[in-house]
Formats: structure tokens, C-alpha cells, sequence
């Protein structure tokens, strides 16, 4: 199927560190990809990097497209990134938050139509947000507050969803009904990609799983293939137990190196 977003080559350098580099990557309509690998491996700077949020070596298509010869607010509509541990620092409303994920749709006057409405109040409702709608973002708890910033992507209806750690902060139910609401959204045929700690939510979720060390991409394929017990250790430092359990695979790391 052809990528919806692709990137060749691509490096990225924060301060005098060369973080990411030679990275080629693509998602397709329709796939969830998941981007696992240790801390300071450069899985934020990969998603920031496609998001078009850094600068740095080699390019990124949006379809045929150049990214840097789309719109901003083109751009704005077809990628919806969730950051790694947002933080609201306003005391909005969560429907006032989430409202802000369609700005990229909005006329010129800004107010918002039936289908903005319509695409915030199913985006409230899909991570079990709409309850607490009227409340102040500030006063919810750590996985409230990330179900909300889900929901504004959600809302903004993205053909792309680049997710650093969409689940981090979520109870273990929380955990499926946010995953499975990013496949049901690949299945519709957008394009996800998902950075993910938990080995065996990876291994789960995704049709594809790259695993990411050092600023580059170490192994790539189904999860049989990149949860390995070789790669495990050699990428994560850890021992790990690899089993398969009604046709799951279940990683139970089991002690560092
Ligand atoms: N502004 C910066 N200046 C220098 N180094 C940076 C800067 N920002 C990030 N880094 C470094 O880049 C590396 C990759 O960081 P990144 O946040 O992409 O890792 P990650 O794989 O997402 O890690 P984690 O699992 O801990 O979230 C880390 O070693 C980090 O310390």
C-alpha cells in the first residue's frame, strides 16, 4: 500500500549530538506500526522529526509530497501528534481542549461547524472523557489529562497519528481501549504509528514493530521477528523470557544484564 508518510535518511542533531541518523521509515494506510526501544534510544526525536517539529539531514514525504512543500495547516491536518507527557498549562475546559484539535479545520472565523462538533464529541466519548467535558483540564489525574490530549488528536481527525507514549500514564484497561481505538483507527485507514514501552502491548498491537538503538533502526518485521531473545539483550540489556500464549507473544523481561 503506498506510505502516507515516509521518511529517507533521516538524521536530526539537538545541541552538538548527532541523535537520529540514516533512518528510513514509512507507514501506510491502514498499518499501526509500534516504535519500541531503550530510553534516549530516539524514538521522540524520530516522531518529532516526522512530525516536522526538527530540522535535520535527509527528507520526508507526505505522499508524492515533499513535507516542506505542504502547508502548515495542510500539514496540521493530516498528522495529529500526541507529545510524550503533555502538559496543559491553561485552565481550559476539556471540551474547550479537545475543540482546539480541529483548529486546522476551522473557517476563517473559527467557529466550529456540525462536523467539528461532531468529530469533538466522538473523540470525547472514544477515550471516556466526555463525563469530565465541562471540567477544568487542570484538575483531572495524570492518565484524565492524557486521555484528553488523545482526544484532541482524535478530534482532528488525522490520515496520520504519530503517538509518543499514548498509554504511559493509563490504567491497564485504559491501556486496551486507547490501543485498540488507534487500530480501529489504522482498520478505518489512517496511518499510526506508537511509541511503546510495554513489550508485550507492542508485540499485541502492532503489524509492524521497529526497534530503535542509538539514533537508528536495529530490527524491523513482525513481532516474532524483532523480539528476539538476542535482540532483546543485545538492544534493551535485558534477559527476557519469550513465550507464546493463545497466539500471543508475551515478553516477561526477567532480569537486567
Ligand atoms: N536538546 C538536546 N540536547 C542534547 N541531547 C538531547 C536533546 N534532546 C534529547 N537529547 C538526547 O537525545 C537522545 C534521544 O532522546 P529521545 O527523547 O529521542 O529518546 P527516547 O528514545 O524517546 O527515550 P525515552 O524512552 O527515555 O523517552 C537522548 O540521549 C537524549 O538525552
Amino acid at each position: 500500500m503506498a506510505a502516507l508518510l515516509r521518511a529517507e535518511g533521516v538524521g536530526a542533531t539537538l545541541g552538538r549530538r548527532q541523535i537520529l541518523s540514516g533512518v528510513d521509515f514509512s507507514l501506510a494506510a491502514g498499518e499501526f506500526v509500534v516504535v519500541i526501544g531503550p530510553n534516549g534510544a530516539g524514538k521522540t526525536t524520530l516522531v518529532r522529526r516526522l512530525a516536522g517539529l526538527l530540522d535535520g539531514k535527509g527528507a520526508i514525504y507526505l505522499g508524492d509530497q515533499k513535507a516542506e512543500a505542504v502547508s502548515p495547516r495542510l500539514r496540521a491536518r493530516k498528522i495529529g501528534y500526541l507529545p510524550q507527557g503533555h502538559v496543559f498549562h491553561w485552565p481550559l475546559s476539556v471540551a474547550d481542549v479537545v475543540a482546539l484539535g480541529r483548529i486546522p479545520h476551522a473557517s476563517g472565523a473559527g467557529d466550529l461547524g456540525v462536523e467539528d462538533r461532531a468529530a469533538v464529541l466522538a473523540a470525547l466519548e472514544a477515550t471516556g472523557t466526555l463525563e469530565f467535558a465541562d471540567r477544568s483540564v487542570t484538575t483531572l489525574s495524570g492518565g484524565e489529562r492524557a486521555r484528553v490530549a488523545l482526544a484532541r488528536v482524535l478530534a482532528g481527525e488525522p490520515q496520520i497519528i504519530l503517538a509518543d507514549e499514548p498509554v504511559a500514564a493509563l490504567d491497564a484497561r485504559y491501556q486496551f481501549i486507547v490501543l485498540d481505538l488507534l487500530r480501529a483507527r489504522a482498520r478505518a485507514g489512517a496511518a499510526v504509528m506508537a511509541v511503546l514501552h510495554d513489550l508485550s502491548l507492542a508485540a499485541r498491537y502492532a503489524d509492524r514493530l521497529v526497534m530503535m538503538d542509538g539514533g537508528r533502526i536495529v530490527a524491523e518485521g513482525s513481532p516474532e521477528v524483532v523480539l528476539t531473545r538476542q535482540n532483546l539483550a543485545v538492544t534493551f540489556g535485558i534477559r527476557a523470557k519469550i513465550d507464546t500464549v493463545e497466539g500471543q507473544l508475551i515478553v516477561t523481561p526477567q532480569a537486567a544484564l
